[in-house]
């Protein structure tokens, strides 16, 4: 289980996340959602240990771990896919993938078998095992970023923005390896402008609001509530993973803790970082 309790944290004096509760457990997929600057990336970083939390805690698996550099967490088995992609263009997909593997000790058949199991969730990787991952499409560079965090088996999954850029199949094919690994029990925190597809996927929904986290429930019910999708899912809220990126619009809901003012909110001289 991850758990974030009143988790808080700024770029220098401007707060990005407010007080942010959230779970997740093993064998579920939390979707992530909000505008662009809503603060998705800022909490995965932060469970990542990538970026300091000024306030609260990252707990995983009932241990403290907010005070671990993002390199232990990692170790634990918290491994985060950030925005972009960001493999190694000039390395091959499967030098990438060798890469994921760097310090797990792991030698011999039991290596190979972790490539093996990359490659059968996204077999176009074992294609391509030869080939520079820059001369991949960005679907395939995608699919090979998971993968390369995949290879450590991780108990947590952190994904941002995956289907940025990418033709809603290729989304869709994405996203359905995440029902995958979670029918072995890895939890999944998946931060995502589409809302719609990300819904499709997830078993709960939480919506980020200029830091502060507004909504937090069923995929089902947000995907069902009229509010929901008059305001940001569109007329194809129901056809999870369609066409239709449905994106968010600046202001859904009232927040729970309502912030004193709109857009990144500066913080005050006594609690700064
Ligand atoms: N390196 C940074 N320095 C200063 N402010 C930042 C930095 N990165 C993000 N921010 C600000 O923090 C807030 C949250 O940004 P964040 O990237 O976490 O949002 P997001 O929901 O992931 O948005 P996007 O989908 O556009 O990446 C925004 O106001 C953003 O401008």
């Amino acid at each position: 289980m991850i758990e974030l309790n009143g988790l808080g944290a700024h770029y220098s004096r401007v707060a990005a996340l407010r007080s942010i509760d959230l779970q997740v457990a093993p064998g579920e997929v939390v979707a992530l959602l909000g505008a662009n600057g809503a603060g998705k990336s800022t909490l995965l970083h932060s469970t990542a240990g990538l970026h300091r939390a000024v306030t609260g805690k990252v707990l995983f698996n009932g241990t403290d771990v907010t005070s671990l550099d993002a390199a232990e967490r990692t170790r634990r088995g918290i491994s985060l896919v950030p925005a972009g992609r960001q493999v190694f263009t000039d390395l091959t997909v499967g030098q990438n993938l060798e890469l994921g593997l760097h310090g797990t000790g792991l030698r011999g058949a039991e290596r190979k078998g972790r490539l093996d199991q990359a490659f059968e969730l996204f077999p176009i990787l074992q294609d391509f095992a030869d080939r520079a991952a820059g001369l991949l499409s960005g679907g395939q560079q995608q699919m090979l970023a998971i993968a390369r965090a995949l290879v450590r088996r991780p108990a947590f999954l952190l994904l941002d923005e995956p289907s940025l850029g990418l033709a809603p199949q290729i989304v869709t094919q994405i996203l359905s390896v995440l029902t995958r690994l979670t029918d072995d029990g890895m939890g999944v925190l998946l931060a995502e402008q589409n809302a719609t597809a990300a819904l499709g996927v997830s078993q709960r929904g939480a919506i980020l609001e200029n830091g502060v986290l507004v909504r937090s429930d069923s995929a089902a019910a947000l995907l069902t509530d009229p509010d929901v999708s008059n305001h940001y899912l569109g007329s194809s809220a129901v056809d999870a993973g369609s066409d239709t990126r449905a994106t968010l619009p600046n202001r859904i809901f009232e927040p729970m803790h309502p912030p004193t003012r709109r857009g990144p909110i500066l913080v005050g001289p006594t609690s700064g970082p």
